[in-house]
C-alpha cells in the first residue's frame, strides 16, 4: 500500500452525525412512496410502511459499512503507516470508534426486524404510522450516540487524506537531525519540495516527501522534523514521526549536523543524539552530513571537536561536508547516500533465498568465481590428452555442421579452407568410430532417462492412488455390479439364483431408469373432497342429464321471447314437458296420462300451442280412466311443488284461472287424453289442415272468417254438450288466438300509418287484435294501466292527459272526471277514442301535462311517437312510459336515449319482473334528434 487512499463518505461537515441523519432521511422521504390512503388494504398499507423502515436501515447499513470498509485496517497496512497512525490518532481510539460503527450497524439492522415484524400485526393505518416513527426514531437516536466517534472518524479521515504519500519499498533517502540544522534546505536543494524553512527549531512537524532522479531511477527523499536528545517515552509526537519512519523504512539515513553550531546544539550533543538513536540505523547505509560549512569548515574546527569526529569517522560512519547556502558538497552526499543504498540493495537480493539457496538459484546461474593470484608463478590449465584432442575434433565438428554460423564469423577464404579441411577428414574416415561411440554413449543416456521418467511416472501413479480414488463412484459401481458378478457371488456363496428370477433381474436391470411423472393440477385428495357439480346432482344417468339440460335450454329461450301475456304461463309449459317426459315411461307400461289435462289446459290458453300435446289420440272414455287422470292431475301438482324457484303466487293464479277456463269441457277432454288409436297421425293431420284453411280465410276476410266462425259457433252451440262442442271451442279459441298473433306481429314490424291503413281496409281485425289481448291481459298478475290509473288519480285535478295507444280507452274511463283525458288508437273502439296515427296527433304543440304510452310503443317509427309525445307536451310536462321488460335491449340505454330527445328522466321502476313504468319530463334542450339506443324489441310470439 503505498499511500491511504480514503475515499469521501458523504460526510463532510462538523456536524457528521446530523448531516447523516439528514441526508439518509431525505433520501428514504425521496425514494419510497409518498402517499397512502386509509382505502387501501391492510396488507399494502403495510408494505407501504415497512418499506420506509427497511429502506432507512438499508442506507444506514449502507453509509456505515462504507465508513467501517473504507478506513485502513491497521492489522493490513505497512508497519510504518500502522505506527504513523497509532503515534497520530491512537490506536485503541481509532479501533474503538470503528467498533462502535459496526455495533450501531448491527443494532440498526435488529431495530429495522423488530419493528418490520411487529408491523405484521398493526391492524391500521395509524398504528402502522406509529410503528414506522417508532422504527425511524430509534435508528435515527441510536445513530447520534455516535455522535463523538463519528467527529473522531472524521478528523482522522481528513489527516490521512494530508499524509504524504511514502512507498515503503521504494528506494529512499531520510534526513533526520536536530531541529534547525538544515534537513529541509537539503530536501528542497536536491529535490523540488518546497519545505518551509526557517531560523528556528521545529519549523518542520510532520513527514514531507520529496523525488528526485538518479541513476535512471526514482528516489523518495523524506524530511522529518527534528528529534531531540532523549528518552523515548519523553518524546512528542512531532518527534515520534521521525522516529517511525527511521525504525520502520529501508532507506539510506543521512543524518545531518551543524558543525557551525547555529542550530544551538554543540558538536559534541549532535554526536550524543547520534549515538543514541543510532540502533534505528541498524542495517541501513548511514551517512553523517557535516552542514552549514559556509560559515565553518571541518578543518577550520577546534581539535577537540574534529577528534570528536575523528572517532565518529574512524567508528566506520562517512563524514561528508556541504553547505545548502552554497550548495557545496550536496550533490556529492545525495550521490554517495544513493550509491550506498543502492549497493546494500544489490547484497541483499544477491543474500536472498531466492538466488542463492535453491540450486537453479539466480546467483548460481550468474557468478562466475575467479580464484585471486596468490604468487606470481604461472600454473598453465591441465588438460588430458584424450580431452585436448576431442576438443579439436569437436571444433571442428562443430564448425562442419553450422554452415550458417560459420559463414557469419569466417571469411569466404577461411571457410573454403575449412570446408576442404573437412571433407578431407570425411574421406579419411576420421569421424566414423568417434561418431558411432557417441552415438551408443547417446542411446545409453536416452535409455537412462526414459527409464527414469518412467519411474517417475510410476511413483506419481502410486501417490495418486494413495490420495485417493479418482473415478467417480457410479462409475466404479455400474462396472461392478453385473449380473455376471452377481450370479457367481451367490453361486460362492452357496445360494442359487432361480432362472426365472435372474430373467426378471436382467430384465430389471436393463430397464432404463425413468424419472418420476410428476403429476400436475391438483391432488387426488383434493378433487376426492370436491362436491359435484349441481347440474349432475340427482340426476340418475346421462340420458336425463340431456333432458334437462335440452329443457333448459328451452326454457331460456321461452324467457327471452315471452311477451306479457306468455310470462306468466310459462312456468307451467315447463312443468308440463317435465311430467310427460317422466311418465313417458309410464305411459309405455300402460298407465293412464294425467298429462293430458294440463296439456288442453296449456293449448287452450295460448291458441293451440302445443300441437304435439293436441293430437295426441284419446281412448274411449273410461270410468277409471277419469279417477286416474284427477290422481295424474294431483301428481302434476305434486310436481310443480318440486321447483322451488317458482313464483308460488303465480302458480296458483294460473292455475285457478286455467281450472276455471276448462270447466266443463274438462272430464270431455280427459275422455280424449285416456287412450291412443291408431288413426292418430291421420286426424292430427286434418285437424291441422282444417284451422290453417279458417285462419286463411280470417286473415283474407277478416268479416267472412268471423261469420263462418260465427256460423260454426251456431252450429255447434246447439250440441254444446256434446263431444263436438268442445272440439269446436277449442279450435275458435285457437283461430283467436292465431288472428290475434297475427296482427300483433303486424303492428310491431310496420310504421304506425301502415297500422292505420290496414286497420282501415280490415276494421274488423282490430277487434280481433283487441278481443285477443283483452284475453291475455285478463291472465296478467298486475297490469301496468293499474298503477297509471292509480297514479294520474293521485295527481292534481284538470290535467291534460294524452293517451295514446288508449285501445279503449280505460284511463279517460277511469280518471275522465278528474282530468281532461283525450284518448288516441290506430281505431277508435268507443266514442273517447279518437282514431289518429300516434305520430301525428290532432293536437296543438304544449297542450298536454302528461303523455302515457301504456304497452303502446309498437310501431318501428318509435321515434316519431317520443318526438310527437313531447311536441304536444308542455315544457315541465311529464311522458309516461310504461312496456314489457324484455322488450328493451338496455333499459338504461333507451332511457339515455330519450333524455337526449329533450327529457330529463324522472323515475324508471320495474313492476314485477315483467313491466318496466318510465317517467319524463320535458326540458327544453334537445341534446341530439337521432340518439342512439332508442330502441324497443317486437313482442312476437312463437311461430307454430
Ligand atoms: N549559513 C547557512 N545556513 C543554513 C544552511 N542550511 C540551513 N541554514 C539555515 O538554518 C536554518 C534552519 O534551516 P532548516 O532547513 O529549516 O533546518 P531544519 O533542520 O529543517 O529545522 P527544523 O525544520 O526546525 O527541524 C535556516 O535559517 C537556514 O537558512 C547552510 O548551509 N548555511
Ligand atoms: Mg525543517
Amino acid at each position: 500500500m503505498t499511500k491511504l487512499k480514503l475515499s469521501k463518505y458523504g460526510v463532510v461537515s462538523d456536524e457528521v452525525c446530523e448531516e447523516l441523519k439528514e441526508v439518509c432521511l431525505s433520501k428514504t422521504q425521496r425514494k419510497t412512496p409518498t402517499v397512502v390512503h386509509r382505502q387501501y388494504s391492510i396488507g399494502r398499507i403495510r408494505a407501504f410502511y415497512a418499506r420506509k423502515i427497511k429502506f432507512l436501515q438499508q442506507t444506514l447499513h449502507d453509509k456505515l459499512t462504507q465508513i467501517i470498509d473504507e478506513f485502513p485496517k491497521m492489522e493490513e497496512v505497512h508497519p510504518f503507516y500502522a505506527d504513523l497512525m497509532n503515534i497520530l490518532y491512537d490506536r485503541d481510539h481509532y479501533k474503538i470508534a470503528l467498533g462502535q460503527m459496526n455495533t450501531a450497524r448491527h443494532l440498526i439492522d435488529g431495530i429495522a426486524r423488530e419493528y418490520c415484524r411487529l408491523m405484521k400485526y398493526a391492524d391500521s393505518l395509524y398504528r402502522c404510522k406509529m410503528l414506522k416513527r417508532a422504527a425511524l426514531g430509534r435508528m435515527v437516536k441510536l445513530l447520534r450516540r455516535q455522535k463523538s466517534s463519528f467527529e473522531y472518524l472524521e478528523q482522522v479521515r481528513q489527516h490521512l487524506s494530508r499524509l504524504p504519500s511514502i512507498d515503503p519499498n521504494n528506494r529512499t533517502l531520510i534526513l533526520c537531525g536536530f531541529p534547525n540544522v538544515g534537513k529541509s534546505s537539503f530536501i528542497n536543494t536536491v529535490t523540488r519540495a518546497d519545505v518551509e524553512v526557517q531560523p528556528y527549531a521545529f519549523t518542520t512537524k510532520a513527514l514531507y516527501v520529496g523525488h528526485l532522479d538518479y541513476k535512471f531511477l526514482r528516489w523518495q527523499v523524506i524530511d522529518t522534523p527534528g528529534i531531540l536528545d532523549q528518552p523515548l517515552e519523553e518524546r512528542n509526537t512531532i518527534e515520534m514521526q521521525a522516529v517511525t519512519a527511521l525504525a520502520h523504512l529501508k532507506a539510506a539515513i543521512l543524518y545531518v549536523m551543524d558543525i557551525s553550531e547555529q542550530c544551538d546544539k554543540t558538536l559534541a550533543e549532535q554526536i550524543h543524539l547520534f549515538e543514541s538513536i543510532r540502533p534505528l540505523f541498524a542495517n541501513k547505509p548511514v551517512l553523517v552530513a557535516l552542514n552549514k560549512t559556509d560559515i565553518i569548515t571541518r578543518a577550520e574546527l577546534p581539535a577537540e571537536k574534529e577528534a570528536m569526529l575523528a572517532a565518529l569517522e574512524k567508528d566506520g560512519v562517512p563524514l561528508l561536508e556541504m553547505s545548502t547556502v552554497s550548495k557545496t558538497g550536496v550533490v556529492e552526499i545525495r550521490d554517495r547516500a544513493c550509491d550506498d543504498l543502492l549497493a546494500q540493495r544489490v547484497e541483499t537480493k544477491l543474500q536472498a533465498k531466492k538466488t542463492t539457496v535453491s540450486e537453479g538459484g539466480v546467483l548460481n546461474r550468474v557468478f562466475v568465481a575467479y580464484p585471486e593470484k596468490r604468487d606470481e608463478v604461472v600454473r598453465a590449465p591441465f588438460i588430458p590428452e584424450g580431452v585436448l584432442h576431442r576438443r579439436v575434433k569437436g571444433t571442428v565438428h562443430n564448425a562442419g555442421r553450422g554452415d550458417q554460423i560459420a559463414r557469419g564469423f569466417c571469411s569466404l577464404i577461411k571457410l573454403a579452407a575449412l570446408l576442404e579441411e573437412e571433407e578431407n577428414l570425411k574421406a579419411a574416415g576420421e569421424y566414423d568410430e568417434d561418431l558411432e561411440s557417441e552415438d551408443e554413449e547417446l542411446a545409453e543416456n536416452a535409455r537412462k532417462i526414459a527409464d527414469k521418467e518412467e519411474e517417475l511416472r510410476f511413483m506419481a501413479r502410486e501417490k495418486k492412488s494413495l490420495n485417493g480414488k479418482r473415478t467417480s463412484r457410479s462409475v466404479t459401481r455400474k462396472r461392478e455390479r453385473t449380473m455376471d458378478k452377481l450370479e457367481q457371488t451367490m453361486g460362492e456363496l452357496g445360494v442359487e439364483i432361480a432362472p426365472k428370477r435372474m430373467k426378471h433381474l436382467q430384465e430389471m436391470a436393463g430397464r432404463e431408469h425413468t424419472v418420476k411423472k410428476m403429476k400436475v393440477g391438483p391432488s387426488r385428495s383434493l378433487s376426492a373432497n370436491r362436491a359435484e357439480s349441481r347440474d349432475k346432482l340427482g340426476i340418475r344417468d346421462e340420458k336425463m342429464v340431456k333432458g334437462n339440460k335440452f329443457k333448459q335450454k328451452e326454457g331460456d329461450k321461452k324467457l327471452v321471447k315471452l311477451d306479457g301475456v306468455k310470462k306468466p304461463e310459462k312456468p307451467k309449459t315447463v312443468v308440463v314437458v317435465e311430467k310427460s317426459a317422466e311418465e313417458g315411461r309410464k305411459e309405455k307400461k300402460g298407465e293412464k296420462k294425467p298429462k293430458a289435462v294440463v296439456v288442453v289446459e296449456m293449448s287452450e290458453k295460448e291458441g293451440g300451442k302445443e300441437k304435439k300435446r293436441e293430437k295426441k289420440p284419446v281412448s274411449e272414455p273410461a270410468p277409471e280412466a277419469v279417477s286416474k287422470k284427477e290422481g295424474g292431475g294431483e301428481e302434476a301438482e305434486g310436481g310443480k311443488k318440486k321447483r322451488p324457484w317458482r313464483n308460488k303466487l303465480r302458480k296458483a293464479k294460473a292455475k285457478e284461472a286455467a281450472r276455471a277456463e276448462r270447466g266443463e269441457n274438462m272430464e270431455g277432454v280427459e275422455e280424449e287424453g285416456g287412450g291412443e288409436g291408431e288413426g292418430e297421425k291421420k286426424k292430427k293431420k286434418k285437424k291441422k289442415k282444417k284451422r290453417n284453411a279458417v285462419l286463411d280465410e280470417i286473415i283474407k276476410d277478416g268479416k267472412a272468417a268471423t261469420g263462418r266462425m260465427d256460423e260454426e259457433e251456431e252450429e255447434e252451440g246447439a250440441a254444446s254438450s256434446t263431444k263436438g262442442d268442445a272440439k269446436l271451442e277449442d279450435a275458435k279459441e285457437k283461430i283467436k288466438g292465431g288472428i290475434f298473433r297475427y296482427i300483433n306481429e303486424q303492428l310491431y314490424t310496420v310504421k304506425s300509418a301502415d297500422a292505420v291503413e290496414l286497420f282501415k281496409k280490415e276494421p274488423d281485425s282490430f277487434w280481433a287484435y283487441h278481443e285477443g289481448f283483452a284475453q291475455q291481459t285478463k291472465k296478467w298478475p298486475n297490469h301496468p294501466l293499474r298503477l297509471i290509473i292509480q297514479w294520474l288519480l293521485s295527481k292534481e285535478s284538470g290535467k291534460v292527459v294524452f293517451d295514446l295507444g288508449c285501445g279503449e280507452a280505460k284511463i279517460a274511463e277511469a280518471v275522465g272526471k278528474r282530468h281532461d283525458v283525450r284518448s288516441f288508437d290506430l281505431v277508435a273502439v268507443n266514442e273517447r277514442v279518437t282514431a289518429c296515427d300516434m305520430a301525428h296527433l290532432p293536437e296543438k304543440d304544449g297542450t298536454a301535462d302528461i303523455v302515457v304510452f301504456c304497452l303502446s310503443l309498437m310501431g318501428t317509427n318509435l321515434l316519431d311517437f317520443i318526438r310527437e309525445a313531447r311536441r304536444v307536451l308542455k315544457t315541465g310536462g311529464i311522458l309516461k312510459i310504461a312496456e314489457v321488460t324484455s322488450r328493451f335491449v338496455n333499459p338504461k340505454m333507451f332511457v339515455d336515449a330519450v333524455c337526449k330527445l329533450g327529457f330529463q328522466v324522472h323515475e324508471r321502476k320495474a313492476v314485477t319482473d315483467y313491466f318496466i313504468i318510465m317517467q319524463f319530463i320535458k326540458i327544453d334542450k334537445v341534446e341530439n334528434k337521432r340518439p342512439y339506443g332508442l330502441v324497443l324489441k317486437p313482442c312476437l310470439y312463437k311461430k307454430r
